[in-house]
């Protein structure tokens, strides 16, 4: 696959002193869905705002479809569709000027069999007529994505489409972002629901402090998530662990009165039926065995603490 967005030691340091963004590097494939996610302030809104050309980098380059940002901003624009966070939306406009508006506005001519496939799309066309004022909050979100897909982009960024939606419209959410991949959009999202992340994303990509800590394929990091523990109590404590049990990833712990045993839940075998075995085998008696399994959660905060430190 190509890359459709290319960031290249992108840095943003606000008027203010703040540095927002500190050296960010990111190639998005085309028609792959990311998911970014990170803590309030992390920095996915500037980094967002600066693809989109909304606000200037203070260095580095990005590149939308092979254009630069900058010096082919024009161009790069008209790719990419952007779904704020905040609804801005002209509560007295109807729907179907509102997104017939917004195409205008890119200089694409006026296409109706587009429009109305859009907000078909998006369960819009019975609300085509309504003046915005008349939707719910879930219809106006609705509306800000059929407005950002008017110009037909390659590109679509959503910045928080489910913040503070019931579980129903996130779901539809999720529902719509599938079609549109399906359609071969590339899809930016960010988020602060793990959930959404595992839901519908190609790749996670965590962003903290300015900086982008990793970008997995999130099977991949499925399978990180899907390492588990398993917690040997032991009858009576031990002071170090058997020889005979050198061979396994073992930590004494709980003062020697517990084995704890780390194993991948996606590989073809645990090997828990030998260790214990192996266990009774050396004579130690076990009193009461116990599982744990780290969540995406974990692991995501887990990165932040490391990055904290
Ligand atoms: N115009 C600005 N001037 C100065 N600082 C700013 C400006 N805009 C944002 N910041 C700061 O830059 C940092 C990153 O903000 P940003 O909005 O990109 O974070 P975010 O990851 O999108 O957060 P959230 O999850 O809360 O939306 C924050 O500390 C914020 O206060």
């Amino acid at each position: 696959m190509t890359a459709m967005v290319e960031i290249s030691e992108l840095r943003k340091t606000y008027q203010s002193g703040f540095e927002a963004l500190k050296g960010v590097s990111l190639e998005i494939r085309e028609g792959e869905i990311l998911a970014l996610l990170g803590p309030n302030g992390a920095g996915k809104t500037t980094l967002i705002s600066a693809i989109c050309g909304i606000s200037v980098p203070s260095s580095g380059t990005i590149r939308v479809g092979g254009y630069d940002t900058i010096t082919d901003y024009r161009a790069a624009r008209k790719l990419i569709g952007l779904v704020p966070q905040e609804i801005n939306l002209e509560p007295f406009q109807k729907v179907i000027d509102a997104v017939r508006f917004s195409r205008g506005l890119f200089g694409c001519k006026r296409d109706d069999v587009y429009v109305e496939r859009i907000l078909r799309q998006l369960s819009l066309w019975d609300k085509r007529d309504a003046k915005i004022m008349e939707l719910s909050g879930g219809m106006k979100r609705r509306v800000l994505i059929a407005k950002a897909l008017s110009h037909e982009p390659r590109v679509l960024f959503l910045d928080e489409p489910t913040a503070g939606v019931d579980v129903e419209l996130r779901r539809d959410m999720w529902d719509i972002v599938a079609k549109l991949k399906a359609d071969g959009v590339t899809i930016i999202l960010t988020t602060h629901y793990i959930e959404e992340a595992e839901a519908i994303a190609d790749r996670i990509g965590v962003i903290n402090k300015g900086e982008l800590l990793l970008v997995e394929e999130k099977t991949a990091l499925m399978t990180r998530m899907g390492r588990k523990e398993l917690v040997v109590e032991l009858q009576e404590p031990v002071e170090s662990l058997p020889e005979a049990l050198s061979g396994y990833d073992l930590d004494l712990i709980e003062e020697g009165r517990a084995l704890r045993y780390t194993y991948d839940t996606s590989a073809d075998r645990t090997g828990i039926t030998k260790l214990l075995s192996d266990i009774s085998a050396t004579g130690l008696v076990l009193r009461d065995i116990r599982t744990r399994q780290s969540s995406l959660e974990e692991i995501f905060v887990g990165l932040l603490q490391e990055n904290a430190a």
